[in-house]
This record gives structure tokens, C-alpha cells and sequence, in this order.
């Protein structure tokens, strides 16, 4: 058995270069990162220096261009792109800054969707639409079109959404990055305590300290690799 086993994601020297016109611009030199299961991990690093692309490649929505994306013990290199779509689907779940939920379809619709895309019969997607919404405090937003909730709702029912398939791989952008202090607070309680009640390995980017530290362990991105930070030097990034 590899050693690789069981851990919902292992990043080998994973490298990702773009090219603009003659220059290449290499964000990431061999990234390595192992996230245990159950865990959380805040990813906070300078704007430009490849969060996104980190969070792209793990999701499976980009190819590295070099070195190894492992999930679940399962290399996403060697699968094709309908084995990738199914991983994606089924174990592993993505919260974005900006919601993207669909406009002319309900929150309690929006977390519905997702489930019935994997198979879930039509009544048990609902039945755990709502118990996710109800989680998060949505109760009386179920049939509400997201034109017509709050940021911090929409933000929750994005995250519902993204827990909707039981994932084994949370990832974040930004997910309270346009939200005010206190609302991203309340979003924030939500996302954790739904992400440890479900045993959810999550990765979380965020310029937010004060939510980082609260996380199990930080990592940030210096010259093209990730680098852990110890909790106490947390406040120097
Ligand atoms: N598709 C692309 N084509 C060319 N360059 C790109 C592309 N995507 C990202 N980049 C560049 O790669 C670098 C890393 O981008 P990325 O979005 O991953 O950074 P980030 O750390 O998420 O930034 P931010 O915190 O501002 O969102 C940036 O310099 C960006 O301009």
C-alpha cells in the first residue's frame, strides 16, 4: 500500500507556469502540501502568488505542468477527464469569494442540484438540502431566490452547496472575502463548525489573520513553493 493512502490530498512538486507573449511567468516551482483528513488548513500568501492556481490544480480544474495532484491515494495525473469530473463531483467540494449560485433557481435548489448531478434521488437531495440549510441558519430562506438574500446567506448557502455530495476535500477562495468583519465572522463559525462535524479536510485561502489562526495549521506560498508557519509568527506574514 503507498503511503499516499487515505490522505484526501497529497501535492507532489506540483509546478504551474503561464506564458504571456515571450515571457513565462512560473507561479509554482514544486509545491508540496499533504492535507489530513478532518483537517484545516488556511493558505494565506500575497496577492499574485498563485492561491488560486494552488486551489485550481487540487480542484482538479487545471493541469500541473509538472509534478503530482493525489487524491485520495488516486493520482488525478493518470485519470482521464470524465474519471476527473466524477472526483470532482463526488469528493470535492469548492466555495468561491463571489457565490455562484444560479440566479433563477432557490438556495434550497441550488444545494438540490448538485446531488441530483451524482445520482441522489430527487427527495433525499432535498431532505439533505434542508438539513444543510437549517445547519447554517437558512431556515427561513429556503424557497428564497439568492436576488434575494443577504451576502453572508448567499455565502452560506454556497457553502451548503459545496458540502451538498459529502466531499472529502473542502477548498476555499476567499469564501467571506466580500463580506463585512461581522458577517464574515458568522460565515466563517459556520464553515468550521459544518467542516469538523463533517470530518471535511479543508483547505482555505485567506488574507484574513484573525480567521487563519483559527484554522489548524497555515501555509503560504513563497517563491513558487508552500512553506508551513509556525502559529506564533502568524501576525509577520
Ligand atoms: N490564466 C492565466 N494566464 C496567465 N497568467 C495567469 C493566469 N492565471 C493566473 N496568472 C498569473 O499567475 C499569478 C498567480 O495568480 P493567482 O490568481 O493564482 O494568484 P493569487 O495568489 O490567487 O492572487 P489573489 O490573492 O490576488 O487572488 C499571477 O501573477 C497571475 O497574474
Amino acid at each position: 500500500m503507498n503511503e499516499h493512502h487515505s490522505l484526501p490530498l497529497h501535492l507532489e512538486g506540483v509546478c504551474r507556469s503561464y506564458r504571456s507573449g515571450e515571457e513565462t511567468l512560473h507561479v509554482l516551482k514544486g509545491a508540496d502540501l499533504v492535507l489530513r483528513p478532518g483537517e484545516i488548513v488556511a493558505l494565506v500568501a500575497p496577492s499574485g502568488t498563485g492561491k488560486s492556481t494552488l486551489l485550481h490544480l487540487a480542484g482538479l480544474l487545471e493541469y500541473p505542468d509538472g509534478g503530482r495532484v493525489v487524491i485520495d491515494g488516486v493520482d488525478a495525473g493518470r485519470l482521464n477527464d470524465t474519471q476527473r469530473t466524477e472526483i470532482r463531483r463526488d469528493r470535492i467540494g469548492f466555495v468561491y469569494q463571489f457565490h455562484h449560485l444560479l440566479a433563477e433557481f432557490t438556495a434550497r435548489e441550488n444545494v438540490i442540484l448538485p446531488q441530483m448531478i451524482a445520482g441522489v434521488s430527487r427527495r433525499k437531495a432535498k431532505t439533505r438540502a434542508d438539513e444543510l440549510l437549517c445547519a447554517f441558519g437558512l431556515e427561513h430562506r429556503l424557497d428564497h431566490l439568492p436576488g434575494k438574500l443577504s451576502g453572508g446567506e448567499k455565502q452560506r448557502v454556497a457553502i451548503a452547496r459545496a458540502l451538498a455530495n459529502r466531499p472529502r476535500i473542502l477548498l476555499a477562495d476567499e469564501p467571506t472575502g466580500n463580506l463585512d468583519v461581522q458577517t464574515s465572522d458568522t460565515v466563517f463559525d459556520a464553515l468550521i463548525a459544518m467542516v469538523r462535524d463533517h470530518g471535511v479536510a479543508a483547505l482555505i485561502a485567506t488574507h484574513n489573520m484573525d480567521l487563519a489562526v483559527r484554522m489548524d495549521r497555515i501555509v503560504t506560498l513563497r517563491d513558487g513553493k508552500l512553506h508551513e508557519v509556525a502559529p506564533p509568527r502568524a501576525e509577520t506574514i
